[in-house]
């Protein structure tokens, strides 16, 4: 009997155009499983493979006094070592983190790519190929963003399908991150099945929720582990690696970006839009290999100053006991994208 049948629990949505037609398919997606995978997100294999290079060039030979000299900052900038960061929502005062090592370029300036701080040569010297992923990661989320504001058919006076692209500027500060993460293998190739059986049901990526307004990540062949609480089934589910389509495939491009929708925009839309609890776990693959686990993930946030207010749109009810409703209900004003990340940095770093 085969082992790994894979399903995808995911729709895959193609962006090449842009329609009612995928507006809606995409608004599907993220009012019910909250996750999605993307097609059309211009991306090559060539460009990917790239990125990958970069990412485990950086953590496997930069040495970690060299890393050290970049420790993870206010601004949410920086390296953070392994165990440091604790993302299980059950257990925030834990004291040990999770088993993986990251690189945050942050502070950015979205009109160029270019993160304001201080970077390792190795990430200066290689600035280009860093900032033409900001810049293409960029590009797809706004797409993203105006095919939800279609879909939700937002009210044409106050904005139409510009309204959450309006609140993501280029050059006013956000929380908006790019992502490098190294999850390290617990065991060596060739360990044996009782050693590999202790890390099979280990969160190498605690349970949580991602604090911004959207999230695209790159997920690697035979590294996949990503798993989220499907909140249709009740039930958590493998995110497997799937491949380029065909259509895209032929051209070289890069498998499906994945997508998913985070607390602000959850929050924003009074939980129409689904914010899903994902975590991590080592694929079967990587333990049999021994292999670590390369991911790579864009952060995208909503301006500092955008006032969380409810979205205009008919399918979201000012009424609403949820959200930006409930927000402005209780304190008769809204909060802001910046108020709303910095509660919950201070709980994910202990910042109090
Ligand atoms: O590494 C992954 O696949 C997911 C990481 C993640 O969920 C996060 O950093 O928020
Ligand atoms: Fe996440």
């Amino acid at each position: 009997m085969p082992t790994h049948i894979y399903s995808n629990p995911l729709e895959i949505v193609d962006i090449s155009e842009i329609n009612q037609d995928t507006a809606d398919k995409l608004l599907h997606a993220a009012s019910t499983q909250g996750f999605l995978m993307l097609e059309g997100h211009g991306f090559s294999q060539e460009e990917v493979d790239q990125l990958y290079n970069l990412s485990a060039k950086f953590f496997t030979e930069v040495p970690l006094e060299e890393k050290q000299k970049y420790p993870i900052d206010k601004r949410n900038r920086g390296y953070t070592g392994m165990g440091v960061e604790n993302l299980e929502l059950d257990q925030l005062d834990k004291k040990v983190g999770d088993p993986k090592e990251c690189f945050n370029f942050a502070a950015m300036n979205l009109a160029a790519g270019v993160p304001d701080q201080k970077l390792p040569t190795l990430f200066r010297d290689n600035m280009d190929t860093i900032s033409k992923t900001v810049l293409k990661l960029r590009e797809d989320t706004k797409k993203i963003l105006k095919l939800l504001a279609m879909g939700l058919q937002v009210d044409e006076k106050k904005g139409g399908s510009d309204w959450f692209v309006m609140r993501h500027s280029d050059t006013r500060p956000s929380g908006t991150t790019f992502r490098l993460l190294h999850y390290h293998s617990p065991v060596k190739p060739g360990a044996s099945n009782e050693e590999k059986d202790k890390y099979r049901e280990v969160n190498i990526a605690g349970a949580h929720t991602d604090y911004g307004g959207l999230t695209l990540l790159f997920q690697k062949e035979g590294e996949d582990g990503l798993q989220i609480l499907s909140p249709m089934t009740k039930k958590w589910e493998a995110v497997p690696f799937v491949a380029a389509s065909p259509k895209f495939a032929t051209n070289g491009d890069a498998p499906p970006l994945i997508v998913n929708i985070a607390d602000q925009l959850s929050y924003w839309t009074n939980g129409l839009l689904r914010s899903t609890v994902h975590r991590v776990r080592f694929a079967e693959k990587s333990l049999d290999e021994g292999k670590d686990r390369y991911s790579i993930v864009m952060f995208s946030h909503p301006s500092d100053d955008t006032l969380l207010e409810p979205v205009p749109s008919k399918l979201i009810s000012s009424e609403d006991t949820r959200g930006a409703s409930q927000y402005l209900l209780k304190h008769g004003r809204s909060q802001t994208a910046g108020e709303h990340l910095a509660r919950r940095l201070a709980s994910t770093y202990g910042w109090y």
